[in-house]
């Protein structure tokens, strides 16, 4: 008797089959029709476990989040222009048609955030922010009125297409900044930053995925929170799974896995702060016995004055 995990394997892999034979990855009725199947395939809670699947499904796996992730970009490029082509753009967001999956995510990440955190913050960092940056736009229109938003993305033309869509508006135009980088190459200007958030395509495999985590360990202020867009169950077969068990130089807050429409897992974590010790520990042992915390994230010991 097959079981219901060897039937979801098969029907992705045989989608798979279907998507990496299509000839583009822009928006049409057959990528649309595909890609749909896709998500509702994958969407129902499911118990699988990504990390237990035959070498040939795992590589069945990475290559469908690639193609899911080339499709995402090109589908939010597509209603970017089409949404700029409007007298008042941000009155017709809700043309892209996971709109309202944007303001449930957004909606539920600030609620995690003001669950860890009392203060409202300056300024927030949005990596991989793309064409239709809607998370840092329902933000800042619905959310954190007064809050400076950073985009970084690593496509100039995603940049450019997003200040189009704000360029209507000259209050949020004032509060959201774009600037086109990859992230591994941004380390000072990430200390400005009370809270980052890391878009799910950034980083589209374990190994990118932690070194960019460990590169934002690095070069974050202490205390700051990180945000991270991960995936649960079949829903892994459509994005990244950030590992929460190893994320070094932060502490893990809490870890949710939307039943819905909401695709992305939110992971918030707090970057470990420093420790400060009076300059009486400066030479003497009791240094070394703070060492192994280092080991376990505390990764600077600032040695202070009395
Ligand atoms: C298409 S958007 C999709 C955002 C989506 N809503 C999410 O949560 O992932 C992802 C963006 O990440 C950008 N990106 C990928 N790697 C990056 C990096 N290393 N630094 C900055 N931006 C990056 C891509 O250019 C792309 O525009």
């Amino acid at each position: 008797m097959v079981c219901k995990e060897d039937l979801l394997i098969e029907q992705v892999c045989e989608l798979y089959e279907q998507i990496s034979s299509l000839d583009t990855l822009k928006p049409c009725k057959n990528v649309d029709t595909l890609f749909t199947k896709l998500v509702l395939t994958c969407m129902p809670p499911s118990s699988i476990d990504v990390t237990k699947l035959s070498t040939k499904v795992q590589e069945i796996r990475s290559k469908l989040i690639r193609l899911s992730g080339e499709a995402e970009g090109h589908l939010e490029s597509h209603y970017s222009t089409i949404i700029a082509s409007y007298n008042n753009p941000l009155n017709h967001l809700n043309i892209f048609p996971y709109y309202s999956n944007y303001l449930k995510l957004s909606l539920l990440e600030f609620n995690i955030l003001t669950k860890h955190s009392t203060n409202v913050p300056k300024k927030v960092a949005f990596i991989g922010s793309g064409p239709l940056p809607l998370t840092s736009l329902v933000l800042a229109s619905n959310h954190l009125q007064n809050t400076i938003f950073h985009n970084y993305d690593i496509d100039p033309l995603a940049n450019s297409k997003a200040s189009c869509l704000i360029s209507s508006d000259p209050e949020l135009s004032k509060r959201m900044v774009f600037i086109t980088n990859d992230i591994l190459d941004v380390s000072n200007a990430l200390k400005e930053y009370e809270v980052v958030y890391l878009a799910a395509l950034v980083g589209m495999n374990v190994e990118e995925k932690n070194q960019i985590i460990d590169h934002l360990a690095k070069n974050m202020a202490p205390g700051a929170l990180l945000m991270l867009r991960s995936a649960h169950g079949a829903r892994a077969f459509l994005y990244p799974v950030v590992d929460t068990s190893n994320l070094p130089g932060f502490e893990v807050l809490s870890v949710f896995h939307p039943m819905d429409e909401v695709i992305n897992s939110v992971v918030i974590a707090r970057k470990y702060p420093m420790v400060l010790l009076p300059n009486k520990y400066c030479c003497s042992d009791e240094v070394q016995a703070f060492k192994p915390m280092i080991n376990h994230g505390i990764e600077e010991l600032v040695v202070e004055d009395n």
